[in-house]
């Protein structure tokens, strides 16, 4: 079904790519369907003292009730939807693992993003399983080495690919969808993980 997979050469890094992981169709259809019935919210973030706007829409979905806290904000979580879980079973057969949260993103534009950090919260566990869906606009995907930033990877996500992070690659590189002043359409971001 899908095409070849790319697997990243990093340091102390395991991210694979599969482009293409569901179908052009399937991936329109599902684009659709989380625009319009995920319940998406804008949270604010709290910088030194100052409150903002995150710059992008979330929302958050788990099979075991469990919150997830990143950046000051801690998120409710929904329970999947029928849509949620065909993919969620799909993303499962090919990460081998089952997987609790779902983190959805809606970036709106060109204008949003999502700033350099590593998946590393507590909750998630110490070399944590994390598989990335993204539906509609493709956006860069940046990586960096956190102890020699000069060291650094991009990939382009493009509309029905999965990404799989895991191993030790939360412990020793960052990530992060930068802004661009190219005009881009809406983009859809999944993130399964295991919460504890
Ligand atoms: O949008 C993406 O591809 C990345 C999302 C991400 O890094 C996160 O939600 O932790
Ligand atoms: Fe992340």
């Amino acid at each position: 079904m899908f095409q070849e997979k790319l697997v990243l050469d990093l340091p102390q890094g395991n991210v694979i790519y599969y482009p293409l992981f569901f179908s052009m169709e399937e991936a329109d259809q599902y684009f659709q369907v989380l625009k319009e019935k995920v319940p998406w919210q804008l949270d604010q973030i709290k910088v030194f003292g100052k409150t903002y706007d995150q710059p992008r829409l979330t929302s958050l979905f788990a099979n075991n009730g469990k919150s997830y806290s990143y950046s000051g904000i801690t998120m409710t979580p929904n329970t999947f939807s029928p849509e949620l879980l065909q993919i969620k079973r799909k993303v499962e057969e090919m990460a081998g693992t089952d997987f609790t949260t779902c983190l959805l993103n809606l970036y709106r534009d060109g204008k949003d993003s999502n700033g350099w950090h590593a998946d590393d919260e507590k909750e998630l566990g110490k070399n944590p399983i994390i598989a990335s869906v993204s539906f509609g606009a493709s956006r860069y995907f940046h990586l960096r080495y956190k102890s020699d930033k000069a060291k650094k990877h991009k990939i382009l996500l493009e509309h029905g690919s999965l990404l799989l992070m895991q191993g030790e690659t939360q412990h020793f590189w960052q990530h992060q969808i930068a802004k661009t002043a190219k005009k881009v359409g809406e983009r859809i971001n999944l993130t399964f993980r295991v919460i504890h």
